[in-house]
């Protein structure tokens, strides 16, 4: 049998049957007993669901064909990367890129291509150069047609390596604060880049440190004297023959992180480097030859870049962490067994205890809502992205509020979430080799790039404020019918009081998103007429915006998850060709906005809307689906369908043989391969050193 052959084979194994033994380890061909009967009797097709998850079973045969590619290569093997120093993993991540662009011009697979997100997948996003392709985004955005035509194929053939520099050493989220200068030399049609003060130092780019050849550099454009405002600047500063860099840039990398080790994130300083007129990407703004600036967009055009990065970001990078956090911490809670249920009973699976339920299933209730909600935004950016384009701007404020909401939400969950499954693992979940430990470190990032979250939620609410003005404008006027689709709800008729009236009326999704809708409303309008009395108190404007943030940070919060409640439920409605799922689905999305209401409970009680007594009900149909979905959890959790490879997971495997694979891989750790320096030269002496007295 050819290579080839075997591959072939490989693959039809794989999808033929929905076995993910993969590992390779004599042990995994054998399932554990206590996972195999998690797995008797599924209540739904967990094919199908993978097959809901990925978009059409098209879809699913296509990332399992990509993972097979990429799992049969040892190149790409994830296996020592809990023992790497931070160069050891970035020239890994390099190899693994370099290796992947070798594959992907063979197949023919571009940058932006499924083929390549499914590698990205698969490799756990464990690659170097991931802001080439975040530049990418951003030519596409702000390029005009001529730009993109001669730059992107330069980026696809990697006959540049490219990077995104917009944050400095002083400034991140105040751009307009931002003190890199782009001057406009008519005499030679040539802007002189520039960075004026250390502040000024471009500060983080991925990529930048040692491996860029060119960056796009958000800069402050002067042209005739005048100040611009931020403008993207193609730049080259690595020299495309040796790697040296050019004459006037001084750059390298920021130094130790808390993970994101195979990439080189960056400094960078400008000293008056000269760069081409025709640099300065011009979709939404012209620079002509004689210095004459031509806006062809808003203030804010050029923002643009980082609503399509954040939207990019909440399913191909940040949601996937969640999910694979809960997998592992699921997986391992049906094989640790720990104390009895009942003093005669065997000791218990950890996951039939009710608070190991209620640390894992909001994490899977929450990882499976933004996924829907993730795809739904998908659809909503893809409806207006091309209009953007060409310039027809009315619905990029809505889409700004939705990306920036969710990107806040979804970080911040998924944060929160990584780390409740990693301590749920309780000390092997401190072990780097339960694959724990890098995903909470590395979602944690995702809170503060792309826009800090408290940033992004005020920019929410900035929105919401300018909504609920409008909805409060004179019955029947034309802007009160205009409100965008998301804010609808503030013209809504609201409910003063639940109607529940017991427990099983909070499994209505009807009266649980209208209970979450009134919250929304309540704590905007509270917002809005706090910044008014702030207002008429005598504060300016931006003095009463500031005094009344904490609040408006809390309605922000309260509309994203009455987004996310009601997009969930939504998205399930139209699931009814698939009953089994759809019930074990909309158990989840239940739990999903129950879970937020305990957790929130202060905001429902405060204007009466719930009573005591109807929390009680919430809490008792909460604990109730706790317990009906402990039999869908291994399922549920087995839908996502990441290989044992990507999972890099000695807990977290799909046979569950979490004991021999730990002893295993800590046997390979190098501290006990590699034998101990540390004895010759201290411990012999030290233990040497009372002999004598002895
Ligand atoms: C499949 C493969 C995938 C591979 C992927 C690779 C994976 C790699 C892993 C992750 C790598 C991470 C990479 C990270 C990169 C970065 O972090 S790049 C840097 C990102 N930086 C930021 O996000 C900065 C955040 N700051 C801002 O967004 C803005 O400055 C601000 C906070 C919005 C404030 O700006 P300001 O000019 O002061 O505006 P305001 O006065 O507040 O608002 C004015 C109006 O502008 C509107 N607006 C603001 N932003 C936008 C926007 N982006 N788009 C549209 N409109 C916007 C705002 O709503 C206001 O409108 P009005 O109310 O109508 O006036
Ligand atoms: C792993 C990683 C990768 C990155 N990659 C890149 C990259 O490739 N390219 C790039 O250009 N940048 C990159 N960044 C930088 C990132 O985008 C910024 O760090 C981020 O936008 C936050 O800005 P900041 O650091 O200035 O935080 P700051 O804005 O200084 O935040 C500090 C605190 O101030 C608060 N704050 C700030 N402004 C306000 C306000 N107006 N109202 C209320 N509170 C406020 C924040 O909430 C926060 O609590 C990366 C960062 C990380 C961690």
């Amino acid at each position: 049998m050819t290579g080839e052959e075997e591959l072939d084979r490989q693959i039809q194994a794989r999808m033929g049957s929905p076995a993910r033994v993969s590992m390779g380890d004599a042990w995994s061909w054998q399932v554990h007993p206590d996972m195999e009967s998690e797995r008797r009797q599924p209540s739904f097709d967990v094919e199908r669901l993978t097959n809901i998850l990925d978009g059409g079973a098209e879809n699913t045969a296509l990332r399992r064909k990509v993972e097979s590619i990429i799992h049969s290569d040892p190149v790409f093997s994830l296996k020592d990367n809990y023992f790497m120093s931070q160069n050891e993993r970035y020239e890994a991540g390099v190899k693994k890129k370099f290796h992947l662009h070798m594959i992907a011009q063979r197949l023919g697979w571009s940058e932006q291509s499924r083929e390549f997100r499914y590698a990205f997948r698969a490799l756990t996003g464990d690659l170097a150069l991931g802001l080439h392709h975040i530049f990418l985004k951003s030519l596409q955005s702000l390029g005009s047609e001529e730009q993109i035509a001669k730059w992107a194929p330069l980026c696809h053939e990697f006959r540049i390596i490219a990077t995104y520099a917009q944050t400095e050493l002083g400034h991140g989220t105040y751009l307009q604060g931002l003190e890199t200068e782009a001057t406009y030399d008519a005499d030679t049609q040539e802007f002189v880049m520039h960075s004026p003060t250390l502040t000024a130092t471009k500060w983080w780019p991925g990529d930048l440190g040692r491996s860029a050849t060119h960056a796009l550099v958000l800069a402050q454009l002067i042209c005739s004297g005048a100040r611009q405002g931020m403008h993207a600047f193609i730049v080259p500063i690595r020299s495309l023959q040796d790697h040296t860099l050019l004459p006037g840039v001084t750059a390298g990398d920021i130094g130790p992180k808390m993970d994101f080790e195979y990439t080189d994130n960056g400094f960078l300083q400008l000293d008056h480097v000269r760069i081409p007129r025709e640099n300065m990407l011009s979709r939404f703004a012209q620079v002509l030859p004689d210095g004459t600036y031509i806006k062809l967009g808003t203030a804010q055009s050029n923002y643009l870049s980082m609503v399509v990065v954040r939207v990019g970001l909440l399913l191909d990078e940040i949601n996937p962490l969640l999910e694979k956090a809960c997998v592992i911490a699921i997986r391992y809670s049906v094989i640790r067994r720990q104390s009895r249920l009942r003093p005669s009973d065997p000791e218990a699976k950890v996951l039939d205890y009710q608070t190991q339920q209620h640390k894992l299933f909001p994490q899977l209730a929450a990882a499976y809502a933004f996924h829907f909600m993730g795809t739904s935004l998908q659809e909503f950016f893809q409806e207006s992205y091309s209009a953007i384009l060409d310039r027809d701007f009315s619905l990029l404020p809505e889409l700004h509020a939705l990306s920036s909401g969710l990107k806040a939400m979804v970080s911040e969950f998924c944060t929160q979430g990584a780390e409740l499954c990693r301590r749920a693992c309780g000390g092997h979940g401190y072990s780097k080799l339960s694959g724990l430990p890098s995903l909470v470190s590395r979602v944690t990032a995702s809170c503060t790039y792309e826009g800090e979250n408290t940033v992004l939620y005020l920019q929410v609410a900035r929105f919401l404020v300018k909504s609920y003005l409008q909805a409060q404008a004179s019955p029947g006027s034309t802007s009160k019918t205009s409100l965008p689709q998301s804010v609808a709800y503030l013209t809504a008729p609201d409910l003063a009081r639940c109607p529940a009236r017991r427990a099983a009326d909070f499994l209505h999704p009807e009266l649980y998103t209208r209970a979450w809708a009134h919250v929304a409303v309540r704590l905007i309008k509270d917002s809005a007429h706090h910044l008014q009395t702030r207002l008429q108190s005598g504060a300016d404007e931006y003095e009463a915006w500031n005094q009344t943030t904490v609040i408006h940070l809390q309605a922000a919060k309260a509309h994203c998850y009455y987004i996310t409640v009601k997009g969930f439920a939504e998205a399930l409605q139209k699931l009814n060709h698939e009953p089994a799922i759809q019930q074990a689905l909309q158990r989840l999305c239940d739990l999903f906005a129950l879970h937020g209401i305990l957790s929130t409970a202060g905001d429902f009680l405060h204007d009466g809307f719930l009573s005591g007594a109807q929390v009680d009900m919430v809490r008792s149909a909460y604990l109730d689906l706790l317990f009906l979905i402990r039999k869908d959890a291994i399922s549920l959790t087995d839908a996502f369908d990441f290989t044992d490879q990507c999972l890099n997971s000695a807990l977290g495997c799909y046979d569950g043989n979490v004991y021999e694979r730990l002893f295993y891989w800590a046997q390979k750790s190098p501290t006990n391969t590699q034998g101990n320096p540390a004895y010759q030269k201290y411990l012999r002496p030290l233990l040497q050193s009372w002999r004598s007295k002895l």
